[in-house]
């Protein structure tokens, strides 16, 4: 079954359609980018697709279920995570904390043990922490799990990151520009990363990225919005070679 299904989906700002009868639909087990210039509308998407807002018009199915109007946790709860352009990090915690907040969602005490203490609470404290640091070895961050967050270097906060939004064990993992900041080498490691956990997951992984060489080299589809509308959509060649492509991104006409 498609696992993201979005139809005719709309957003306005006052007068202008951030995003505009948008339609994709993603199967299991993808790896899809969605590129576009600046302004186009794929941070608005994204926010639309995770629930921070609210549709004017359109559908979105997660699983074959509508989720419009689903606040934003009960989108994680249906399984789909997502990393923000602008890193957003518990900042003032340590790394390990920042994993294991997000695994919290998974774990199956209430919300009373956990503030009593009680019961399952530590048997399962003491996994969380386990299965919170594999998450940490698979970015190489274990060595870091004490540290403040906020005093990792830039590249490694991207990479705990995306080790949170995985330890809320999603089925479709968002990422917006998830290589933003990163020098050539952090974002050749960060591509094979990304192929790794997708294999090893079994995730579907949907990206925004402004680094063609990413974006053309990880991902099998790629769709292209330009002023709110998808403009095109296709394997990476097709779109390297798509006349509205270049044109949108170099603001004139190709001949
Ligand atoms: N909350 C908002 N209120 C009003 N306008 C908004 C809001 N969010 C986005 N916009 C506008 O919607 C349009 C699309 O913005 P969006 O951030 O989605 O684009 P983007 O493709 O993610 O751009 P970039 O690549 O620069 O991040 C822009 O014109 C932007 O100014």
């Amino acid at each position: 079954m498609t696992l993201l299904k979005v139809t005719n989906l709309s957003k306005s700002f006052g007068g202008l359609r951030a995003v505009s009868s948008f339609n994709m639909a993603i199967e299991p087990g993808e790896l899809v980018g969605l590129i576009g210039p600046n302004g186009a509308g794929k941070t608005t998407a994204f926010n639309l697709l995770t629930g921070v807002y609210d549709p004017t018009e359109g559908q979105i199915e997660i699983d074959g279920k509508n989720v419009v109007g689903l606040k934003p946790y009960q989108i994680t709860q249906r399984g789909v995570a997502r990393t923000f352009q602008n890193i957003r990090l518990f900042s003032e915690l340590s790394v390990l904390d920042n994993v294991k907040i997000a695994y919290h969602f998974h774990v199956k005490y209430g919300l009373l043990e956990t503030v009593l203490r009680l019961g399952r609470y530590h048997a399962e404290e003491e996994s969380l922490d386990q299965k919170a640091l594999r998450f940490l070895e698979i970015f190489q961050l274990a060595h870091r799990k004490d540290e403040i967050a906020k005093n990792l270097p830039y590249g490694e906060q991207r990479r705990l990151e995306i080790a949170r939004a995985l330890a809320a064990q999603p089925k479709l993992l968002l990422l917006d520009e998830p290589a933003a900041g990163m020098n050539p080498q952090e974002t050749q490691q960060l591509m094979d990363m990304i192929r790794w956990i997708r294999k090893e997951f079994g995730l579907t992984i949907l990206l925004i990225e402004h680094d063609m060489s990413l974006v053309m080299g990880v991902c099998e589809r790629i769709y292209v919005l330009d002023y709110g509308s998808i403009i095109a959509q296709g394997t990476p060649a097709e779109i390297k070679n798509n006349p509205r492509v270049i044109e949108a991104y170099l603001g004139e006409e190709v001949h």
